[in-house]
C-alpha cells in the first residue's frame, strides 16, 4: 500500500566527525578539564601496578619494613588518587558529551521544524520521527559510553609509557596483540558499518509503517484493510529484528576473536618474563609490574574494542542526525512581525504542479487577483482547488509557472515574511495545548488580551470564549477543554486577523461544521477578508458569491473566470452550479 519512503539524507563520516568536533569545541574549559583530570588519574592508576613490582622487587631484596611500609603507602595514595580522580574525569567528560548532544538535539528539532513541507512530506514523517526520538535516544545514551571511551583511550596511552620504565622486552612481548587486533577490526568495522546503518533504516521503516497505520486507522477500518495493514507492520518488524540480529551475530565474531587476542597476549608477556628472570636480565618485581600493567590494558583496552561495536551504532544514529542539521533550511528571523500591511496583488502565471510519482493535478493555471480583491475557487472534488490555494499561500512550491506577491516571486520571500505577507487557514487545523491566549498570540505573541478579544469578535467567536470558565485562560488542547472543529477553525481565523497579512487564502473544511456552524465560519472569512487580497476556496456557493471574482476549476484547470454575476449570465459550469445550490 505505502512505497518505501524516500528517507532523509545521512552524513558521511567525515562530516559526523566534524559536526561532533565542532560541537565539542563549543565548550572548552570543560573540555580541557576533561583531558587533565583523565590524564591524572590515569597516571596514579598506572602507578600502582609499577608501584607493587617494586614492592615485590624490594620483599626479593629483603629491604628494611620502614621503605616496604612507605612503598605500601604510596600504593594506597595512588590507588585512592586514581579512584577519586577516575570518578571526577567520569563526570566531566560525561558532561561535556551531554552538553554537546544537548546542542545537537535542538539543532536537529529546530531544522525538523523549519523544513520544506514538500520535503518532509515525500521522506515520511517515520524517518523524520525515527530521528527525533529513537537515534537521539541513541547518541544521548552514547554519551556515557563515549567517557568510558575516551578514559579509556587515555588510561592506553599513559599505560604505554608506563610499560616504557620497565624492560622494553616484556613490553615487545605485549605487541602480539595488535595484529591480531588490527585483523579483527579490519573486517569487523567495514562489516559493522554496513549492519548497524542497516539496523537503523530498517527500524525507521517500521516506525513509519506504524505511524501510517495510526495516522490511517479509520482508513483502515472503513475498508477492513486491518489484515492487511498489520502483515504490512509485521513484515516491517521483522527485517529490523533480522536486521538487530545479523549486527549481533557480527558483534560475536568480533568479541570471540577479542578473547583469543588477550590469551596470546598474557602467554607472551609471562613468558618473555620467565626467560629474561632465568637469563638474570630481568627482577621478579619488573616482570609482575609488567603482567599487572598487561592485566590492566585488558579493561580499556577491552573496552575500547567492544564499544567499538557501540560506537559504530552511535555513530550510524549520530550521522543520521548530522544529516538533517546538514540540510538547508530557511534561518531563523528575529524581526518582530510588522503590524501595518499594504495591499498586494498575486500574478499567477501559467501553475503547474503534480505531487511526487503522481500526475499533474494542477495545469497551466494564469491569475491575476488586483490588490484588495477576492477571488473563490470552486470546482468539483480533486479539481485541485487546494492544490492551487496551497501554491499561492506558499505551502507549496508550484512544479512549473511563477507565483508573484506583489513585485516578488514568491520563492524568494523568505519564511517569516512569506507568513506576514500571506495568513494561510488549511483544512487541517490545530489547537495547541497551552491557553486559549497563548494559542492565539503564536500568531502574535505581543498582542494584548483586548487585541486578542477584537480579533475573536472578529470571527465571531468571542461570545463562546466570554462563556468559557476561565475565558481567555482557558486551557485547550490535548485533553484538556475541549474545542469543537468549527471553534478550532474560528480560532485559526482570528490568528490569522492577529497577524494581519495583506493577502489571506483560506481553505477551511466548512462541511465539519453544522450548517448554522458553516453559516458563522463564512461571515468570520468575509469579515477576515474584508480590505485584503484573498483567495477562498469555497466549500458553498454562497460563500463564492460574496467573494469579487470565481474561478472554476476542473481537472486541474481553470476552466471560468468571472464576477459570480458574469459568470451566472454566461451559463456555463457555475451558473449550472449556482442553479443546482439554489434549488
Ligand atoms: N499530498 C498529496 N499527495 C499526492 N496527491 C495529492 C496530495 N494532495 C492532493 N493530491 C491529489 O491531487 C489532486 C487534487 O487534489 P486537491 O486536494 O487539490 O483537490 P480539491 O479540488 O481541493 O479537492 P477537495 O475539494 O476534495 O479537497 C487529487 O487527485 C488528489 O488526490
Amino acid at each position: 500500500m505505502n512505497p518505501t519512503p524516500a528517507i532523509l539524507p545521512v552524513a558521511t563520516g567525515r562530516v559526523t566527525g566534524a559536526a561532533f568536533w565542532q560541537a565539542l569545541r563549543r565548550y572548552p574549559l570543560l573540555g580541557w578539564t576533561s583531558v587533565a583530570a583523565s590524564t591524572a588519574a590515569s597516571v596514579a592508576a598506572v602507578a600502582v601496578p609499577i608501584l607493587l613490582g617494586r614492592l615485590v622487587d624490594l620483599v626479593v631484596a629483603g629491604d628494611t619494613v620502614r621503605s616496604l611500609l612507605l612503598t605500601s603507602v604510596w600504593i594506597l595514595v595512588a590507588a585512592l588518587g586514581a579512584a577519586v580522580l577516575t570518578g571526577t574525569a567520569n563526570w566531566l567528560v560525561s558532561e561535556w558529551g551531554m552538553r554537546a548532544c544537548a546542542d545537537l538535539r535542538e539543532e536537529v528539532l529546530d531544522h525538523a521544524l523549519r523544513m520544506d513541507s514538500a520535503r518532509l512530506e515525500s521522506a515520511g514523517s517515520g524517518d523524520i520521527a525515527s530521528r527525533v526520538t529513537e537515534d537521539v535516544e541513541k547518541v544521548t545514551d552514547s554519551v556515557r559510553l563515549a567517557a568510558g571511551v575516551f578514559t579509556a583511550l587515555v588510561t592506553v596511552v599513559i599505560t604505554f609509557a608506563g610499560f616504557a620504565t620497565l624492560d622494553w622486552r616484556i613490553a615487545a612481548a605485549f605487541l602480539i596483540v595488535f595484529p591480531v587486533h588490527v585483523m579483527s577490526l579490519r573486517r569487523f568495522v567495514p562489516r559493522a558499518k554496513r549492519l548497524y546503518a542497516a539496523e537503523r533504516e530498517a527500524a525507521a521503516v517500521r516506525t513509519q509503517s506504524l505511524l501510517n497505520t495510526f495516522t490511517g486507522a479509520r482508513t483502515v477500518h472503513a475498508y477492513g484493510m486491518e489484515d492487511r495493514q498489520s502483515r504490512r507492520v509485521e513484515q516491517t518488524s521483522r527485517a529490523a529484528v533480522v536486521a538487530r540480529l545479523r549486527a549481533v551475530r557480527g558483534f560475536l565474531w568480533f568479541a570471540n576473536m577479542m578473547n583469543y587476542a588477550e590469551a596470546i597476549g598474557l602467554t607472551a608477556v609471562l613468558l618473555t618474563g620467565f626467560l629474561l628472570v632465568r637469563a638474570g636480565d630481568s627482577t621478579v618485581g619488573d616482570v609482575t609490574a609488567a603482567a599487572l600493567l598487561f592485566h590492566r590494558l585488558f579493561g580499556p583496552l577491552g573496552m575500547l574494542l567492544i564499544s567499538f561495536n557501540d560506537v559504530q551504532s552511535a555513530g550510524a544514529a549520530l550521522a543520521r542526525l548530522v544529516g538533517i542539521t546538514g540540510l538547508d533550511v530557511p534561518a531563523a528571523s528575529a524581526v518582530a512581525p510588522a503590524t501595518s500591511r499594504r495591499p498586494t496583488g498575486i500574478t499567477v502565471t501559467s501553475v503547474s504542479h503534480r505531487y511526487p510519482g503522481g500526475p499533474t493535478v494542477v495545469h497551466d493555471a494564469s491569475l491575476e487577483i488586483a490588490a484588495g480583491e477576492s477571488v473563490a475557487i470552486v470546482g468539483e472534488s480533486g479539481a485541485g482547488k487546494t492544490t492551487l490555494a496551497a501554491i499561492l499561500g506558499g505551502v507549496l512550491s508550484a512544479a512549473e509557472g511563477e507565483v508573484w506577491l506583489g513585485d516578488r516571486p514568491i520563492g524568494e520571500l523568505p519564511p517569516d515574511e512569506l507568513r506576514r505577507a500571506v495568513g494561510v487557514v488549511t483544512q487541517e487545523v490545530h489547537v495547541f495545548a497551552g491557553t486559549l491566549a497563548d494559542d492565539l498570540r503564536l500568531a502574535a505573541p505581543h498582542a494584548s488580551d483586548e487585541e486578542l478579544r477584537a480579533a475573536l469578535t472578529l470571527v465571531g467567536a468571542h461570545e463562546w470564549v466570554t462563556a468559557l470558565p476561565d475565558g481567555l485562560a482557558t486551557r485547550v488542547g490535548d485533553g484538556e477543554h475541549p474545542v469543537s472543529p468549527g471553534q478550532a477553525q474560528q480560532l485559526a481565523l482570528a490568528r490569522i486577523a492577529l497577524l494581519d497579512p495583506p493577502i489571506v487564502v483560506l481553505d477551511e473544511a466548512s462541511a465539519e461544521a453544522g450548517s448554522a456552524g458553516a453559516r458563522q465560519l463564512e461571515q468570520a472569512s468575509t469579515a477576515l477578508i474584508r480590505g485584503r487580497t484573498a483567495v477562498v476556496v469555497a466549500h458553498r456557493l454562497t460563500q463564492a458569491h460574496t467573494c469579487d471574482r470565481v474561478a472554476v476549476m476542473s481537472h486541474g484547470r481553470i476552466v471560468e473566470l468571472g464576477s459570480p454575476e458574469e459568470l451566472v449570465a454566461a451559463g456555463g459550469r457555475y451558473a449550472e452550479l449556482w442553479s443546482a445550490w439554489r434549488r
